[in-house]
């Protein structure tokens, strides 16, 4: 990185890049400028930090750049919107060369685009450890966000895809088992439908949000939020055959990685129970009554097969 310094990596990271016609003014100014159809931004941010959030022994640059893009994307899909920009602040550390920075910064992009957007803008410093921060950017085109407090009594619960993957490879990596290849790639980079949130909206979905810590614990979060209890059915969780093997190689519960794994970034979503899902996603359990809107996380806010579920329900980062 030396050779190159700050702004000759700022160079090569934006040359020839070209830009969505809601990118009015994209880097190398003080700030860009984007533009959203109806006038309303959505905005969020989620950062990825070596050690905490990957291992650059398990990941390689291009993997960890669209895993900092994706998580991110898929909190725009979460309110139904489309991503359309990103800015993305590095911490380099010294030992990062040249190569690897354009690597990430090639999975930026891949991810970027397969989510709909384009990475505006950013920030590069040096730093001891390896610390990518996106804020991303998207558009409603004129939907209504969707919200966490917005499931009713008599709603389906559903999910966009299967959890578990991104949880099972971690076990895989931590116990040094190489024999999954596939979920060990589903915990390096998750693949999120960025089409799920949008076709979510246009259905009817009533609450939506994206499974990041475990499908419990943000489970639990449309339940407080909403002032629900939300009853998981276990027979109904898509588990891929893959999960169930590396569960018995490894001694492990399947279901705790299916309800407590984190970083999948599947869409939890409610509906009303007489609603055509979109393609993708399944029902999985229902809306009750119970609780207080926006009270107090308390352990009921989410039963599975009609009990409080007493294994893992999330990550929790303190
Ligand atoms: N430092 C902060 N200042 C203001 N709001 C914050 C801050 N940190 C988090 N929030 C807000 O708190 C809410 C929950 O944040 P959280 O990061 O748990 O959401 P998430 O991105 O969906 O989950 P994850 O980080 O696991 O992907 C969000 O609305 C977020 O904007
Ligand atoms: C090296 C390494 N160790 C553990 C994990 C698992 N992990 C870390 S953060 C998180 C949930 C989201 O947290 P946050 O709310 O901070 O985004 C999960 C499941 C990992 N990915 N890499
Ligand atoms: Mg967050
Ligand atoms: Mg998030
Ligand atoms: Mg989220």
């Amino acid at each position: 990185m030396d050779s190159l310094g700050e702004f000759g990596l700022i160079a090569r990271v934006t040359a020839g890049r070209t830009y969505p016609d809601s990118v009015l003014l994209g880097p190398g100014d003080d700030a860009a400028v984007v533009t959203a159809a109806d006038g309303r931004v959505v905005i969020t941010t989620d950062m990825l930090v070596e050690g905490r959030h990957f291992r650059r022994d398990w990941s390689g640059p291009r993997d960890i750049g669209r895993k900092a893009i994706a998580q991110n994307g898929a909190d725009i899909a979460a309110m139904g919107a489309r991503s359309t920009a990103f800015v993305v602040a590095l911490s380099c550390p010294a030992d990062l060369t040249v190569a690897e920075a354009e690597d990430l910064n090639a999975g930026l992009w891949d991810e970027a685009s397969r989510a709909g957007g384009a990475v505006v803008g950013g920030d590069v410093t040096a730093g001891d450890h390896l610390v990518v921060s996106v804020t991303a950017v998207g558009d409603l085109a004129g939907a209504s966000p969707i919200r966490r407090d917005g499931a009713r009594p008599g709603d389906v619960l559903a999910v966009s895809g299967p959890t578990g993957s991104s949880a099972a490879g971690y076990a895989l990596f931590v116990a040094e088992v190489e024999d999954h290849p596939d979920l060990l790639a589903a915990h390096r980079v998750p693949q999120p439908d960025y089409d799920a949130g949008p076709a979510a909206a246009r259905a009817g979905a009533t609450a939506m949000c994206d499974v990041s810590d475990g499908l419990l614990a943000d489970a639990a979060h449309l339940a407080v939020a909403s002032g629900v209890v939300l009853a998981v059915e276990s027979a109904r969780l898509p588990v891929p055959p893959a999960l169930r093997e590396a569960a018995t190689e490894l001694g492990a519960d399947v279901l705790d990685w299916v309800l407590g794994g984190g970083e999948d970034h599947v869409l939890l979503a409610t509906f009303p129970a007489d609603t055509a899902l979109p393609s993708g996603w399944t029902v999985v359990g229902s809306v009750m009554e119970g609780g207080e809107k926006n009270g107090a996380e308390g352990a009921g806010s989410v039963t599975v097969d009609g009990s409080e579920w007493t294994g893992v329900r999330g990550w929790t980062s303190f």
